[in-house]
C-alpha cells in the first residue's frame, strides 16, 4: 500500500486527510506534537492500516532529520508528503503584534515546512513517479486582509516554494501542489485567538465554512491522480466566502 506522510495530523484538515487516506488503505505517518492525540488516532486507525506516529514539533530542524531517517523499512518509500502543520496568530493589526507571534509563524509555516520538505526529498524522489508534496498554502497567502500581516506572507512563500520546487524536481516524477483553503471551521481560529472559544464560534456562526473533510477530499484527490499530472495549485473557498472591495482613506 502507498504511504502518506502528514504532518500536523493531531487536528483539523491533517486529521481528516488521516483518515481519508486511512480509508483508502494507505499506510500513514502522523506527525504533531501533541502525543496522546496521535495516540487516539493511531487507535482509530491501527486496526484497518498500518500508522507510525512520531510526536514532532516541525521547528526542530534537527529532530525532523533524525526521525526521517530513524523510518522503519516499511515506511521509507513514501508517496505523499502532506505538509499541513501551521499555524496563525494575532489577528489584530500589525503595529499591535508581539514580535514572539511573527516568529512563531515564520518558524513554523516557513521553517518547519522547509526542515520537513528537506529531510524527505530523498526519499520522495526515490519513490519517484506518482510521489508528491502536497503544501497546504491559504487564500491568505494570494489575498491582503486586516490583521494577514505575516500570516499571509508565509503562505505566499509556502505558493513560491512549491513552484520553485516544481522547477527542480522537473524529471523525478515528484509532485508539487499547494493546496490553497479559505475559510474552515477547525481548531485553527481557536489557534489564533489564544484560546477565545466565542471569537472561534462567533466566526464561525451564521455561515457555511468549508470543513475540515473538505480539504481531506481534496488533498487525496491531488495525491491520487494519474503520475502524469501535477496540480500547481488549488484555491478552495467556501461559497459563502468571497472578497471586498479596495478601502480608502478619507479625510
Ligand atoms: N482553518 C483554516 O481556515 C485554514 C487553515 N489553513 C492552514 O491549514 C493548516 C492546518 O490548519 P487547521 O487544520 O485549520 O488548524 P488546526 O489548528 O486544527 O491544526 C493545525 C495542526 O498543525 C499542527 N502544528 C502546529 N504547529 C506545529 C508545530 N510546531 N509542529 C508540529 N505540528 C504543528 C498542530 O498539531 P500540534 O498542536 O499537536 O503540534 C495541528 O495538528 C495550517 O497550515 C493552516 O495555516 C489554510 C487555510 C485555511
Ligand atoms: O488560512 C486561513 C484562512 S483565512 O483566515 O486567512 O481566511
Amino acid at each position: 500500500m502507498p504511504i502518506a506522510m502528514i504532518t500536523g495530523a493531531t487536528s483539523g484538515f491533517g486529521r481528516a486527510a488521516a483518515r481519508r487516506f486511512a480509508a483508502a488503505g494507505w499506510s500513514l505517518i502522523l506527525t504533531g506534537r501533541r502525543s496522546e492525540r496521535l495516540k487516539e488516532l493511531e487507535q482509530e486507525l491501527g486496526d484497518s492500516v498500518e500508522v507510525l506516529t512520531l510526536t514532532l514539533d516541525v521547528r526542530d530542524a534537527e529532530a525532523v532529520a533524525q526521525a526521517v531517517e530513524a523510518l522503519p523499512a516499511e515506511f521509507r518509500e513514501v508517496t505523499c508528503l502532506v505538509n499541513n502543520a501551521g499555524l496563525a496568530l494575532a489577528p489584530q493589526p500589525a503595529q499591535e503584534v508581539d514580535l514572539a507571534d511573527w516568529h512563531t509563524m515564520i518558524d513554523t509555516n516557513v521553517t518547519g515546512l522547509v526542515n520537513v520538505t528537506h529531510a524527505m526529498l530523498p526519499r520522495l524522489i526515490a519513490t519517484g513517479a506518482g510521489a508528491s508534496i502536497i503544501n497546504i498554502g491559504s487564500v491568505a497567502g494570494s489575498w491582503p486582509y486586516p490583521g494577514g500581516h505575516v500570516y499571509g506572507a508565509t503562505k505566499a512563500f509556502v505558493e513560491q516554494f512549491g513552484y520553485n520546487l516544481r522547477c527542480d524536481l522537473k524529471g523525478t516524477g515528484v509532485r508539487v501542489t499547494d493546496i490553497s483553503p479559505g475559510m474552515a471551521e477547525t481548531e485553527f481560529t481557536l489557534v489564533r485567538t489564544k484560546g477565545d472559544q466565542a471569537a472561534s464560534d462567533a466566526l464561525y456562526s451564521g455561515t457555511t465554512p468549508l470543513q475540515a473533510e473538505d480539504i481531506a477530499e481534496q488533498i487525496f484527490y491531488v495525491a491520487t491522480l494519474p503520475d502524469h499530472i501535477n496540480i500547481n495549485r488549488l484555491e478552495v473557498m467556501p461559497t459563502r466566502q468571497s472578497w471586498s472591495p479596495f478601502t480608502i482613506d478619507r479625510d
